[in-house]
């Protein structure tokens, strides 16, 4: 029979500890909002002893969110302690989530102490948490690496204090599956009272294994997962919630379900990428702009032919529109075809040889092939009125920021002036006065290649047009030329029949 697995959040406790991923409360409730949407059980919303600032997000949060359960974290340390049960007192359901180091590490060097104190400070701290609140969560710090007989002991005593769950942190991400699993195994075969208990994993990605050792301590019998929208966390992140529920959505002999609405995946993982400005790697399962891109032709025809030769996952299941077929010097027909067809231009048999032959020759010369590639190659089959050319930008800053554009469409120049924000601002609202899309701008990213003044601005944009994304590139040392650019690149690639030009 399927166990309930309880999934708690701590985007916003562990994710929030990134460099530069810092919320303020406004930002915060937004996200606690999104993640009750998405159905977690419980929200880790801060450390409430770290700062005012964080202390008033809990508080606030607490206000805001109904149905998960609003957790805070302290150290085995009274104030600690007082300050999170102080910053609950709004939420309908509160946890303390205290706890110590477990490890020889963490014992010796770190709290400079003896295993039986350290029993001592944990059981005084769950007691202690026990008399602000029923739901007392303790955590095991780095017990990846502790001594199994001893963190039996002390696990043993923390449940006979009062906790009702047990967290056993791979704090280092030191674990390989096996063995986080087998420690989960262990408690549950050597603590007596283990049944008043649920077990937690808090897996870390050091090793790259978070999410193969939350999945082992599953099936070792722990029932609640700790986890980070993206996987983000403390250095090299925590295990990615996406990933957990999805293999436990395709898995259907681990034997527990979770109540996540996995398609509000993919727009939750863009809401913290976007508010925590943390872009998601390409590559990244279930949430990465490939997980769902098909590059190369015989995986290109396979999909094509019938999605699951080549997903196992459909992507609506994650909040994923579909799945793209991306044109490379490793594309065959199949996938050639597919594109011509979304352009309107319909090849078959002798045609489509010939045309297949030029597309690979530049292809082979070309990373990304786009609409105006192809529109070119199949030139003697149509007439293309409407591929965009970016001919010149330039703008002025007296008070107001001023941009002219030119753009040849087809065989038509154009101009356009437009004010705006800052010159980006304006460069795109004056392409807009040309081209019509309506499109929403939903994903812009601007990264530098290298560290320097001198440097090249690599821009990534993402355009929606109803629900259909539109992705464009560019680089260039002019970061306003490079939106530009990237602007024209996604419109280029949006369909004839879905393009209005003035
Ligand atoms: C594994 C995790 O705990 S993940 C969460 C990590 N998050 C954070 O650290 C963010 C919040 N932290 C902070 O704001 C600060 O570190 C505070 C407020 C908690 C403490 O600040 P300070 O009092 O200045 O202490 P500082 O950060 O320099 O050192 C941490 C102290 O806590 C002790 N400590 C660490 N963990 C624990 C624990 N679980 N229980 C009891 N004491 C602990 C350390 O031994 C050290 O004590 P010492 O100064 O006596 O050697
Ligand atoms: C506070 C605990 C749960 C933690 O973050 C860790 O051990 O990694």
């Amino acid at each position: 029979m399927s166990e309930k697995l309880w999934i708690f959040d701590t985007t916003l406790r562990d994710g929030e500890q990134v460099p530069g991923c810092q919320l303020n409360t406004q930002e915060k409730i937004v996200v606690a909002k999104a993640l009750e949407e998405l159905g977690v059980d419980i929200i880790e919303a801060g450390f409430p002893i770290s700062s005012p600032g964080d202390f008033n997000s809990v508080l606030e949060i607490s206000k805001a969110v109904t149905n998960p359960i609003i957790c805070a974290l302290s150290r085995a340390v009274e104030k600690d302690i007082e300050v999170a049960a102080a910053s609950l007192q709004y939420a309908k359901k509160g946890r303390i989530h205290t706890g110590i180091g477990v490890s020889p590490y963490h014992i010796q060097y770190k709290l400079r102490s003896t295993p039986d104190a350290i029993i001592e400070r944990a059981v005084q701290a769950v007691k202690y948490a026990k008399s602000f609140v029923e739901d007392v969560e303790f955590y095991a710090e780095d017990a990846g690496r502790a001594e199994m007989e001893f963190l039996a002991r002390i696990v043993e005593k923390a449940i006979k204090a009062g906790a009702t769950v047990i967290n056993i942190p791979d704090t280092t991400g030191y674990c390989l599956p096996e063995q986080y699993g087998a420690i989960i195994r262990y408690l549950r075969e050597n603590v007596s009272n283990i049944d008043k208990a649920i077990l937690a994993t808090h897996c870390h990605n050091d090793l790259g294994m978070a999410t193969a050792n939350t999945i082992a301590g599953v099936q070792n019998g722990a029932r609640q997962v700790e986890v980070t929208i993206n996987g983000i966390g403390e250095r090299a992140g925590n295990t990615s919630m996406e990933e957990v529920v999805m293999a436990i959505k395709c898995h259907h002999d681990i034997p527990v379900f979770t109540n996540i609405n996995t398609p509000l995946i993919y727009g939750t993982s863009r809401l913290i990428s976007k508010l925590m400005n943390m872009p998601v790697q390409p590559n990244k399962a279930i949430v990465g702009r490939n997980a769902f891109a098909h590059s190369s032709g015989i995986h290109q025809d396979g999909v094509l032919k019938h999605r699951e030769n080549y997903e196992i996952i459909d992507p609506k299941e994650v909040g994923v529109l579909e799945s793209s077929i991306v044109l490379t010097a490793r594309s065959g027909r199949a996938a050639l075809k597919h594109h011509l067809d979304a352009l309107g231009v319909h090849l078959e048999g002798e045609e489509l040889r010939e045309v297949y032959e030029a597309f690979l020759i530049v292809a082979d010369s070309k990373r990304d092939i786009g609409p105006k590639d192809l529109l070119s190659l199949v030139g003697k089959y149509i007439e293309d009125s409407t591929f965009i050319e970016l001919v010149k930008v330039s703008y002025e800053s007296n008070g107001t920021i001023k941009a002219n554009v030119e753009l040849k469409v087809g065989e038509k120049t154009h101009f356009a002036t437009s004010e705006g924000n800052g010159p980006v601002d304006a460069v795109l609202k004056a392409i807009e006065k040309i081209v019509k899309p309506q499109v929403e701008l939903e994903e812009f990213l601007i990264q530098a290649i290298t560290a320097g003044s001198d440097d090249q601005a690599k821009v990534h944009m993402r355009l929606m047009q109803g629900e259909r994304p539109y992705y464009g590139f560019s680089s260039n040392t002019d970061i306003v030329l490079a939106s530009a650019e990237a602007f024209v690149d996604a419109l280029n690639k949006i369909p004839v029949k879905d393009k209005v030009i003035l």
